[in-house]
């Protein structure tokens, strides 16, 4: 039974549901480094928020893990590469806690035009100072969104609704988005000189580390106030600090930090600065939606191999999955012949889907076709490494859909570009579930590709079958099925065998008889 370890903060319906789908879970949170280290090893499945911090390090002790669910959006706490290198799928519920974000920063904006925390804790002091706190109004303002995506456009929507006008400065935002939005679309720099509040929604890379740079706070307007509910690192907190302390900033609210938990801070007491402890997503609505989320699509990988929200996988429905399964063991099978039979100087692969294989995703075909082949190099390779280890190789890889029908109803054809040119085996599935190769290099042959067996290409000559039989008897090598296949009476014919022993210590002898042209053992 897999074994799922739910190692930050949850709602209690994420383990229910991991129980209900019949998996063991433990829930152990606030676990250092290296006790998450120490038993990381146990657990098919991670579920975390963003306090685990699933390094490189604690991957390479995973020898286990399966997948790796963020109950939330941002997956900056997880080495995606890594993890793609290592074979585990990482996903995400990209929208669970967007709405309770997108208001956390809407309250974050009132807090600020009103200074909120400081009044609260005056009032409550018992002093009373009506005339201490003027506040601005947000009416008629303009509220200026770095990032227009799946909170921006929350955040853009409730702003409207406060009659502020809203002005968007995000790269892949097109112009018929934003008039459907209902917002102004802007450069950075435009945004910077016209917004009476700033708020950011963009997750941190390279192009958006620091976009609230010393440099680019003082384009703003005086007076800004800027929300940050996004991520850490967007903004220059010491920038921020000296910005707040001149009076040119009138106000920033952060909810995350560079360094998190942030325990001290030059901001902290800083007239006009306010903090919440990363409390975004913060809400029993979100928190139950994002537990829900990703413990069933933990569950449905796990069980199904179903992908919902992969990072680093394409999706693939838990509906889906039980359809596709078949085919992924056919592709796997076909690559795994394709490599074993002609891994030399490979440079380009062709997966072909013919007929009712057509109609399907073919992204995990094609990733389980690369595991196949990749196996031949690596017993750690599966169908989510299998397309990074191939691209870092340098192969090429292309899919080709073929709607029409050809012999089978549905068809894998897999084609490879080799230093002899190029060789390419197609394969069936049979009552649509048991994978059957059908055609090997241009030869129909029909086999079962399972278990141990033995290839021989020579050439059609009456008499060779006997003393092929022959020479596997006298090596004490039983026969269990035979597949035969030939290009014309005559010509070059190819014999597929399952055999019971390994072929390996008669593969010289098998080699030495009179018209054999290829033999190898192979193995499924
Ligand atoms: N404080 C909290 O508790 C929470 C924080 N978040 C964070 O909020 C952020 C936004 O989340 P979503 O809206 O769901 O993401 P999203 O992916 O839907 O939207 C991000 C937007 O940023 C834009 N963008 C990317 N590079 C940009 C650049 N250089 N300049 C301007 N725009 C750029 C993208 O085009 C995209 O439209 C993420 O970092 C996420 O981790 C999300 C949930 C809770
Ligand atoms: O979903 C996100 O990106 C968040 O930042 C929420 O973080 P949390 O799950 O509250 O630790």
């Amino acid at each position: 039974m897999p074994k799922v370890l739910i190692s930050d903060a949850m709602d209690p319906r994420a383990a229910q549901i991991f129980r209900e789908r019949g998996l063991e879970v433990d829930e152990i949170t606030g676990k250092t480094k290296d006790e998450l280290i120490a038993i990381i090893g146990d657990y098919d499945g991670l579920a975390i928020r963003s306090s685990t911090k699933v390094t490189k390090e604690v991957l390479a002790a995973a020898t286990n893990l399966k997948v790796v669910g963020r109950a939330g959006i941002g997956v900056d706490n997880v080495d995606i590469p890594a993890a793609s290198a290592q074979g585990v799928v990482v996903m995400n519920t990209p929208f669970g806690n967007s709405i309770t974000t997108a208001e956390h920063a809407i309250a974050l904006m009132f807090a600020l035009a009103r200074d909120l925390p400081e009044a609260d804790k005056s009032t409550q002091a018992g002093k009373w100072e009506k005339n201490r706190f003027m506040g601005v109004e947000v009416t008629g303002k303009t509220l200026g969104l770095i990032g227009a995506g799946n909170i921006g456009s929350i955040v853009a929507d409730r702003a409207l609704g406060l009659k502020m006008k809203v002005v968007a400065y995000d790269p892949f935002l097109t112009p018929e988005r934003a008039v459907e939005m209902g917002v102004e679309k802007a450069t950075l720099d435009e945004l910077l000189a016209k917004a009476d509040f700033i708020t950011l929604h963009t997750p941190l890379t390279d192009s958006t580390r620091n976009i609230l740079s010393a440099e680019n706070l003082a384009k703003t307007k005086k007076g800004v106030r800027i929300i940050n509910c996004a991520r850490g690192g967007l903004i220059d907190e010491a920038a921020l600090k000296a910005a707040l302390d001149s009076g040119h900033v009138a106000g920033a609210a952060l909810d995350v930090f560079v360094t998190e938990p942030a325990k001290e801070s030059p901001l902290f007491g800083t007239p006009g600065f306010i903090s919440t402890p990363h409390l975004g997503a913060s809400t029993n609505e979100a928190q139950v939606n994002v537990a829900i989320q990703v413990a069933e699509q933990m569950a449905d990988y796990l069980m199904t191999g179903g992908v919902t929200n992969g990072l680093n996988v394409p999706s693939l429905s838990a509906e889906d999955a039980p359809k596709v399964k078949p085919y992924l063991a056919l592709a796997e099978k076909l690559g795994s012949l394709v490599g074993q039979l002609a891994h030399d100087n490979l440079t380009k692969i062709a997966v072909e889907l013919e007929g009712a294989a057509a109609e399907l995703n073919s992204k995990p075909i094609t990733g389980a076709v690369l595991a196949g082949l990749m196996r031949v190099y690596s017993d750690t390779v599966n169908m989510v490494n299998a397309p990074f280890l191939a691209k870092e190789r340098g192969l090429e890889v292309r899919e080709v859909r073929n709607d029409r029908e050809g012999d089978y109803h549905t068809l894998i054809r897999v084609s490879v570009q080799t230093a002899q040119g190029e060789r390419s085996v197609a394969g069936t599935l049979f009552a649509n579930k048991e994978p059957r190769l059908v055609e090997i290099f241009g030869i129909k042959v029909e086999a079962d590709l399972d278990g141990q067996m033995l290839y021989v290409v020579n050439e059609d000559a009456p008499g060779f079958i006997g003393r092929l039989g022959t020479t596997l008897g006298e090596a004490g090598v039983n026969i269990g099925t035979f597949h035969l296949g030939r290009r014309a009476a005559g010509g070059e014919a190819v014999l597929l065998l399952s055999v019971d022993q390994s072929v390996k210590p008669t593969l010289d002898k098998v080699q030495a008889l009179p018209g054999v042209k290829t033999v190898k053992a192979l193995s499924f």
